[in-house]
């Protein structure tokens, strides 16, 4: 079977799958902040000799960035598979491009009520955005190759 996506498609799909790579690697740069804020490293090498650093597993602000991180990953990596899939099943391009931009927006907005202005139930609510647009597509997908 040949692998064929709409090309006006799948460039909507490459640009905001760029946009979600930038996403997720900026939870990296806010456990950072987080961490040289509070002084709290991971591992002991992390502490570079500075007396009022020390390792810490707890720090609610730097677990809280983690957590959000983890959140990602729990969705945004399964969202780029199963889209892959679902693109080849030959969805119209205006729900495509709808669906895809609004999951990325919803995962930009979930990481912003959670990691910098915590706030409910916004952040229940871009989470869930997402996780329908994912079921969608796979259901789509489960019924397509029937
Ligand atoms: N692994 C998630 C599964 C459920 C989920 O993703 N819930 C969303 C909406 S409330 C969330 O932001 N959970 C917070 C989190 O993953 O830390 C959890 O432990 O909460």
């Amino acid at each position: 079977m040949a692998i064929e996506i709409d090309p006006q498609l799948f460039g909507v799909f490459a640009f905001w799958s760029g946009i979600l790579i930038l996403k997720i690697m900026s939870m990296a740069l806010l456990t950072a902040k987080q961490r040289f804020a509070k002084k709290v490293f991971a591992n002991s090498e992390d502490l570079m000799n500075k007396s009022d650093a020390k390792v810490k597993y707890d720090d609610p602000d730097v677990e809280r960035v983690r957590r959000a991180h983890q959140n990602d990953l729990e969705n945004i990596l399964p969202w780029f598979l199963i889209t892959f899939i679902w693109l080849q099943t030959g969805p119209s391009v205006w729900l495509a491009t709808q669906l895809i931009r609004a999951f990325a927006i919803s995962r930009c907005t979930h990481s912003l009520f959670y990691a910098v202005v915590p706030k409910q139930p916004h952040r229940a609510l871009s989470f869930f955005v997402g996780y329908w647009i994912m079921f969608y597509e796979a259901v789509s997908v489960i019924l397509h190759f029937l």
